[in-house]
C-alpha cells in the first residue's frame, strides 16, 4: 500500500530525512516516535505531498505522479495545527469533501460529513467558530476533517499532543475504528503508554534515519538508551504494558535494565 524507498530530504543543505526506507499495509496502525527534530514531522509531511520529496511510491505508484486531487482521496493528513480561520466547525469539516466536489456539495458529501461529525461527538459543536474550540475539540475537528476525505492513509501528526487521557483516548479509538475498516494510519506520537495501548508497529527514528521497527518486543532497555538517552523499561503492570521511566542515566548492569 504505501512503500518508502531510500527517502532522503534537506532543508537548505542540512539533511532531515537520511535513506528512510520502510512498506506499510493494510490494517497496520503504525507508531513514529523519536527524539525531537528526529525528522518525524518531515517524513509525514513528504507522504502527503507537502514537501517535494523522491522514493514514496502509494498503491506502487510514485507520489509525484498523483495529482492533488487524486491523492487527497488517498492520503489524509492531520497536521500538528491547522489554522481555522472564520469557519464554523461543520464547514471546516465540509473542506474535507473538497477532493470530491466538483460545484456544491451534494447529498453523499452531506451524508458522509453528518456521519463523521457523528462518529466524533461533535453535533454541539457544528455551528460554534472553530477558532473558539478548545484545543482537545480543535484536535477532533482537524481529524474530522480528514476523514471525511475518505482517504486509505490517514498521517496523523501528534494529534493527542495537550489532549487530557479520556480525550488522547478517544482520539487513538478513532483512529484504531479507521485502520479497522482496511486502512492504514502512520501516527507522530511521543507518548509511549498510548502507542503501547494501540500501534500495532512502532517505527523509531533519530537524526532523520530509522534506527528500528517492528512490534512491541523492541522496546526494549537498549532500544530507550539508543533513541532517547534515558533509563527506561516496559513492564507488564494490570495486564497492561507500561513504560517506566527510571531517569536519565545509563540503564548500566542488566539488572539494573530490567
Ligand atoms: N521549514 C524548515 N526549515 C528548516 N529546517 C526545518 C524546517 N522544518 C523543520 N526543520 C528542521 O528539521 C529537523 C526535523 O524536524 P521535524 O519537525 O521533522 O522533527 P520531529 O521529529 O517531528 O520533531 P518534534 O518531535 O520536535 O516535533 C529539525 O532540526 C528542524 O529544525
Amino acid at each position: 500500500m504505501l512503500r518508502i524507498r531510500n527517502l532522503s530530504f534537506s532543508y537548505r543543505n542540512k539533511k532531515i530525512l537520511d535513506n528512510v526506507t520502510f512498506s506499510a499495509q493494510k490494517g497496520e496502525l503504525i507508531a513514529i516516535l523519536g527524539p525531537n527534530g528526529a525528522g518525524k514531522s518531515t517524513l509525514l509531511k513528504c507522504i502527503a505531498g507537502i514537501l517535494k520529496c523522491q522514493g514514496v511510491e502509494i498503491f506502487s505508484k510514485p507520489l509525484e505522479q498523483y495529482t492533488r486531487r487524486d491523492l487527497a482521496r488517498i492520503v489524509g493528513y492531520v497536521p500538528q495545527r491547522i489554522d481555522p480561520g472564520m469557519l464554523n466547525v461543520y464547514n471546516l469539516i465540509l473542506l474535507g469533501r473538497k477532493p470530491y466536489v466538483s460545484v456544491s456539495p451534494s447529498k453523499e458529501d452531506i451524508e458522509i460529513v453528518n456521519r463523521v461529525v457523528e462518529r466524533l461527538n461533535l453535533q454541539h459543536l457544528v455551528f460554534q467558530r472553530a477558532k473558539n474550540l478548545s484545543g482537545g475539540e480543535l484536535q477532533k475537528v482537524s481529524i474530522a476533517r480528514a476523514l471525511v476525505q475518505e482517504p486509505e492513509i490517514l498521517l496523523l501528526d501528534e494529534p493527542t499532543n495537550n489532549l487530557d487521557p479520556k480525550n488522547q483516548i478517544e482520539i487513538m479509538e478513532i483512529v484504531q475504528d479507521f485502520v479497522k475498516s482496511r486502512k492504514m494510519a502512520l501516527v507522530v506520537m511521543h507518548e509511549i503508554n498510548l502507542a503501547l495501548r494501540f500501534a500495532d508497529r512502532f517505527i523509531f527514528m533519530k537524526d532523520g534515519k530509522i534506527v528500528r521497527d517492528g512490534e512491541r518486543s523492541i522496546l526494549t532497555p537498549d532500544l530507550f538508551w539508543e533513541v532517547y538517552g534515558v533509563n527506561g523499561v516496559v513492564k507488564e503492570i494490570l495486564d497492561t504494558p507500561v513504560f517506566v521511566l527510571r531517569g536519565k542515566e545509563s540503564p548500566g548492569s542488566r539488572e539494573n535494565a530490567g
